[in-house]
């Protein structure tokens, strides 16, 4: 082969001269360097031509990417520089260091620029190109799609007219055994003939008649789950029945030990039912092991498949532990109870797929094998080849030709552990058409999926269309990805230019047109696309803005700069309506379809989006509550929200500046006296309008008293609701909130009001009645909290200096003078926190919550709003700012409130509470912002730790039902 052009389509002939190939060339012909590679001279001069022209066009800041490499499939040009270049790290350098770094600054200098050029014009080709290739592909999906249509009508036709087949799918036949007046039929289509007749029919089946549980009494026998749903059940008896439900029953192991079970972990003896155990029936079945030796333990499960003529009359079981199996009915137990949505009862690890199969039930995807064939399927978590070695019915024998054993297992057909499910699922939740490829595995004779409908016949489908829908909790729906109308406007082909207003499109936007779409895909309505594109460098995703004049934006801080320049931020096109984490998708959206209750907002208009009520669970609504935008106050309480009394900034710049904003000073200001919990100053507050981490110490806005705009970056709390929430009745925790959009983590979500009242106040009410109170209640401790943070929780010691110092300094906001006090003339903040100190004068006590707790008679519970573990800091107090006898207040939802009060505790957060200052700077009355912790998925329930201290309120418990791994199972 060394005696050849390196160009395989080179045209020179037998006889020409050949030199020695160099690395480029070879690059260039996409061979890999050898030093015996030989090209022609034709070929030779060609590739320079080639080079030179790319350098010619690198120069004229022109794309350097084209169609003219001949190796432009399998590679793709990289404009590197010696940083990262292997060779030059391998090899000793011999280069003077002085010189190389000079020659480094010069090349930063003259070629740097041309490089970022370049790196954006690459960027644009590429992201060209492969829209083209996508609206090829569709050409080629439709021409796809009317060929399958063409040949189904081909064949309609020519079966028509000699009867041998039909193309309806007939329902299959129920078969019955007799006509018996109490049985309840699972068809309508019955045939009454004698299955026992059928060859392979067990004696001990029973008929299809409705199943019934008989209660369970004293002495009765039972299988208990003795360890966990994975583990074998144990022999025992009954000893006594412990609710008067019976579903809890006190039981007697044979080996002695004792213990209460409900009856969803208890199973009869004995198969003595006269009724078969119809899908979805909750069971204990014998699993036999790859040795085809019965282990004759009974695991839990449940059943699958009928028994019937084609799996040689035995159910199909998927066991909790991921095993799935055939099993005749003598060696299957009914449980004694299930809920009804059985997967509820199931390992969790299972959950989701059950759901989904009993919920598509009876049409399922399955691959079709013959033997022999080469399959692509997961064992432990690893990819790698399978061969077929048998079918059974719904199951297939693989054997994994990757392990050095040759692992064998049975395994159920529809399973996502084998590569063509997974694919079609992977490419139906990406919203890509998998169509035509089932058929072309058929023809090729490789495993292809088909829908098999078990009332029906067999038919090849594409699940991919199946729906582009993610399927999530039981009580939900499914995430549906909306479409991006086909008139919005699309980025212009990038042209070098300087950006300025006169790269945005004008395109008004109206926030009541977008109230029911994710403010995520504003951009995609007037001319950004977003992409995800892969770094081949760095082998990671990231997401990549094509702006209307189609500009490649990649961060958030470019992004930022762009809208700046265009003013798409005084369009209300903020940085906060774009999001460069690719798991975050700003088209999915959650849909509920089928419920009891629907109410299209509860808060009649009061909120810019609508926040709509669903119940999939029965026919109840929430209780009235009067919907607020503000927090409401009750006599007595002063809460002065003038704006003369607020400190605002004189900013020009968007509140840029973070050193020149007396507001982000403020916020800025607190942590520096809590170095334990603050390390990196830098990282303090809103970073792009987002919020990663909670400030204890409070975030103070840009309020009314400001210079800055009205979307300037400290503007987040006070801006209108963004998010698409929507209040749903959960299975146990009452009502809750739910995201209908993807929710970007560090996202503002929605404040909590209510009425702002006094502890005392509230004391005397719970006197008359204590029922329920503490559920919609939030105390306002940010002083409590931060103090806590600094002091330790139970130790509320006033420095009597402290004290002193304060009281020259307190009481009447009217003898207000920025130069009457002594300790501060060095603090750049004096004047802001005099007028703070001065202000706000009431009698605020200062106790800690325990107190509080224990006070209330113990009837129930005020949430911490604030708490935090304690922490010895030296820091100055808080207490100085306020006179030590002042009141403390809870915000009671009770009746009047907002969306906030109805998100639920979890011991595994997803969002986390924020005090913030917006219309006072009283530290006694913050907003309380809700903000979140992670990246959240359409469809998932919104909770916070209410950190409640369990055991706290004497007589009081709750029980947990967060779900979450960690749960600690009690709440209060
Ligand atoms: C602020 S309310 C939340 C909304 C409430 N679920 C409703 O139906 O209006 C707090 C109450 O919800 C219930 N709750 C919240 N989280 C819970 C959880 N993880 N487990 C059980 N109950 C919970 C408790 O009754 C608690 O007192």
């Amino acid at each position: 082969m060394d005696d050849e052009c390196i160009n395989h389509n080179c045209k020179s002939g037998p006889n020409r001269k050949l030199f020695v190939a160099p690395k480029d060339v070879c690059s260039y012909y996409a061979v890999k360097y050898g030093p015996n590679r030989k090209v022609c001279k034709p070929c030779l001069v060609k590739s320079y031509r080639y080079f030179d022209s790319v350098c010619r066009r690198f120069r004229n800041q022109e794309c350097v990417l084209d169609d003219e490499h001949p190796g432009k499939r399998r590679t793709i040009i990289e404009l590197s520089d010696s940083d990262d270049d292997d060779d030059a790290a391998t090899e000793p350098s011999t280069e003077d260091p002085k010189l190389s770094t000079a020659v480094k600054r010069i090349l930063k200098d003259t070629v740097g620029p041309l490089v970022a050029k370049q790196d954006e014009l690459c960027d644009n080709y590429l992201i060209a190109k492969k829209a083209k290739l996508e609206k090829r592909n569709e050409i080629v999906n439709d021409l796809v799609r009317q060929a399958e249509d063409g040949i189904s009508e081909l064949y309609k036709m020519l079966y028509k007219h000699d009867g041998q087949r039909k193309f309806e799918f007939d329902e299959e036949l129920s078969i019955m055994d007799e006509v018996c007046s109490q049985c309840e039929l699972w068809n309508q289509d019955v045939a009454f003939i004698t299955s026992k007749q059928l060859p392979g029919f067990p004696d001990d089946l029973p008929t299809r008649v409705k199943l019934i549980r008989p209660s369970l009494r004293q002495g009765d026998k039972v299988y208990g789950m003795k360890q966990s749903l994975l583990h074998p059940w144990a022999e025992a008896t009954v000893k006594l029945a412990v609710s008067e439900t019976d579903r809890y029953f006190h039981i007697v192991f044979d080996d002695g030990q004792e213990t209460v079970l409900n009856y969803k972990h208890l199973a009869y003896i004995n198969t003595s039912s006269k009724a078969q155990h119809p899908i979805g029936s909750r069971v204990i079945a014998k699993f036999q092991d790859t040795n085809i030796q019965l282990t004759d333990k009974f695991y839990a499960g449940i059943i699958a498949e009928p028994p019937k003529y084609l799996n040689n009359f035995r159910y199909l079981i998927f066991f909790d532990d991921g095993y799935t199996q055939y099993v005749y009915h003598k060696n299957i137990r009914l449980v004694c109870g299930q809920s009804r949505y059985v997967e509820n009862d199931v390992h969790e690890n299972v959950r989701e797929f059950i759901r989904v199969y009993l919920k598509k039930f009876p049409e399922r995807p399955m691959v079709k094998f013959s033997k022999k064939q080469i399959v692509r399927a997961e064992l432990n978590n690893i990819w790698g080849s399978a061969k077929v070695k048998n079918i059974d019915a719904s199951l297939v024998q693989l054997k994994f030709l990757d392990t050095k054993n040759g692992h064998t297992e049975w395994m159920y057909r529809g399973s996502n552990r084998l590569g063509p499910i997974f694919n079609q699922l992977s490419s139906s939740k990406q919203n890509k058409p998998a169509r035509g490829l089932t058929d072309v595995n058929k023809l090729l004779n490789r495993p292809y999926i088909e829908l098999e409908n078990l009332t029906g016949n067999d038919k090849t489908i594409n699940i991919a269309d199946s729906d582009n829908t993610r399927n999530t909790q039981e009580n939900s729906g499914v995430i549906k990805s909306i479409e991006i109308p086909a008139n919005c406007p699309k980025p212009l082909p990038y042209t070098a230019h300087q950006c300025s207003n006169l790269c945005r499109i004008s395109v008004q936007y109206d926030d009541s047109q977008a109230k029911d779409v994710n403010v995520l895909s504003f951009p995609l309505y007037i001319g950004f696309m977003r992409s995800i594109i892969t770094d081949e460098k760095l082998k990671l995703k990231k997401v990549i803005y094509t702006t209307p004049c189609g500009r490649s934006i990649d961060n958030e801080g470019r992004m930022y700069e762009y809208l700046k320049v265009t003013g798409y931020d005084t369009y209300q096109i903020t940085i906060d309506v774009f999001n460069f984490d690719c798991t975050v998708d700003p088209l999915s959206k959650f849909i509920v379809p089928k419920v009891f209750i629907r109410i299209p907002d509860i808060s009649y208009e009061m909120e810019p989006r609508p926040i709509s009520v669903v119940n999939s669970l029965n026919d109840s609504v929430p209780k009235h509550i009067k919907y607020i935008k503000d927090r409401k106050t009750t006599p007595g309480i002063n809460l002065n929200i003038d704006s003369k009394f607020l400190c605002g900034c004189n900013c020009i710049d968007n509140c840029e500046d973070k050193e020149k904003c007396s507001c982000w000073q403020l916020t800025n200001e607190g942590p520096k006296n809590y170095p334990n919990y603050f390390k990196d100053h830098d990282d303090i507050g809103y970073s792009f309008k987002r919020l990663h981490k909670r400030v204890i110490t409070g975030i103070y806005e840009c309020n009314s008293s400001c210079k800055c705009d009205k979307t300037c970056l400290n503007r987040v709390v006070q801006e209108p609701l963004k998010t698409s929430l929507q209040v749903f009745l959960t299975e146990n925790k009452g009502w809750g909130v739910r995201t209908l959009a993807d929710i970007p983590k560090g996202s503002f979500v929605c404040t909590y009001l209510g009425v702002v009242r006094t502890n005392d106040d509230t004391e005397n009410d719970l006197k008359n009645d204590c029922s329920n109170w503490g559920e919609f209640m939030a105390e306002l401790d940010f002083i409590e909290a931060v103090e806590e943070a600094k002091d330790g929780y139970e130790s509320y010691v006033v420095d009597p200096e402290e004290e002193s110092e304060h009281d020259t300094s307190s009481s009447d906001y009217e003898d207000f003078s920025p130069s009457s006090s002594d300790d501060s003339s060095d603090d750049p903040n004096f004047e802001i926190r005099s007028k703070i100190n001065k202000m706000f004068v009431s009698k605020m006590s200062l106790r800690n919550l325990q107190d509080t707790h224990t006070k209330i008679d113990g009837e129930h519970e005020l949430s911490k709003l604030n708490t935090q573990q304690s922490d010895q800091s030296e820091s100055k107090s808080l207490r100085r700012f306020v006179d030590k006898e002042c009141e403390a207040y809870t915000l009671d939802s009770k009746v009047c409130g907002n969306v906030g009060r109805y998100f639920n505790h979890s011991c595994d957060p997803n969002i986390f509470i924020q005090n913030v200052f917006v219309d006072t700077h009283d530290l006694r009355f913050p907003w309380v912002a809700y903000f979140a912790l992670s990246n959240i998925s359409a469809g998932t329930e919104l909770a916070w730790d209410y950190n409640y201290t369990v055991g706290c309120v004497k007589d009081k418990k709750i029980q947990c039902y967060c779900g979450a791994r960690n749960c600690k199972g009690r709440l209060l």
